[in-house]
């Protein structure tokens, strides 16, 4: 069976315009059950776009293919109920609420005992958050507030987690904490995952597949193999800062 034909996310000439030009143009990538991509790239290149647009939080031209169904139509909160779940970074929790709250609020359309074993699941994973249930979750620091985002994404039961930058403004100690829980999930849970990051690094230890962006386009592909080696990390970082003249594979669209 193909890549395509085995992808649990299947993407093709994903293309996303605020204005005039596109900000996102033809991308294409896939994503297969059990592992986790990264969407790499500098700022402003157009990562959190591209997720935005899969998870139908942005409106887009091109196909979105979930588990083979063609979603591309569907709403943003339709394709929550497939289980295309998009985390945002962790400031997008609802400070408001507490702790216990914003979970509920990633399993609203279950029944109270799912929520209750997923729950258990999430504060499994995250202890830092466990004996916080009933803060705000305003007062929790930039760390907890991304386990947060992540166990309520987790609570919904995703198929597929969309991963918004989750080292966002923490610090190299606290991304290294919730990677190590992400990678933990990975293996218990077989995680299924499409992550954007701006750091090559935090994303090679997770990702078993990354595609490179810049201005928009996909520059860049590598494998696991590359993602942990010298030379990849040094095709990405050429990549990214357009100092190679020959991308590391044919940008997509254009001849090889
Ligand atoms: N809602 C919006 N309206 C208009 N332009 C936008 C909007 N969101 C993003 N852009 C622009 O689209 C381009 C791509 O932004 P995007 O956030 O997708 O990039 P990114 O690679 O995720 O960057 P970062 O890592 O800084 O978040 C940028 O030029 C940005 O200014």
């Amino acid at each position: 069976m193909s890549d395509a034909a085995s992808s649990l996310l299947q993407v093709d000439g994903l293309t996303v315009r605020y204005g005039a030009g596109p900000v996102v143009h033809g991308v294409a990538l896939s994503v297969q059950s059990g592992t986790v991509a990264a969407l790499l790239g500098a700022n402003g290149a157009g990562k959190s776009s591209t997720l935005r647009a899969i998870a139908g939080l942005e409106p887009a031209a091109g196909r979105v293919l979930f588990d083979g169904r063609d979603v591309s139509r569907l709403s943003a909160a339709q394709r929550f109920r497939c289980g295309l779940v998009y985390v945002p970074e962790g400031r997008a929790i609802v400070s408001d609420l507490s702790v216990a709250e914003n979970l509920t609020l990633g399993s609203y359309f279950v029944d109270a005992a799912t929520r209750a074993r997923r729950r258990d699941m999430v504060l499994e994973f995250f202890p830092e958050i466990a004996n916080r249930l009933r803060s705000p979750a305003g007062l929790l620091s930039g760390g907890e507030q991304q386990m947060l985002a992540i166990g309520r994404g987790l609570m919904s039961g995703p198929r597929l987690l969309l991963l918004d930058e989750p080292s966002l403004g923490l610090a190299p100690l606290l991304v290294a904490r919730v990677y190590e829980r992400l990678a933990l999930i990975q293996k218990e849970q077989a995680l299924s995952a499409l992550l954007v990051e701006q750091s090559f690094h935090t994303a090679a230890k997770l990702a078993a597949k990354a595609w490179v962006m810049r201005q928009g386009r996909i520059v860049g592909e590598l494998d696991a193999v590359a993602l942990r080696s010298r030379e990849g990390r040094q095709q990405a970082i050429d990549a990214y800062l357009g100092a190679r003249q020959e991308p590391v594979v044919p940008a997509q669209g254009e001849a090889a």
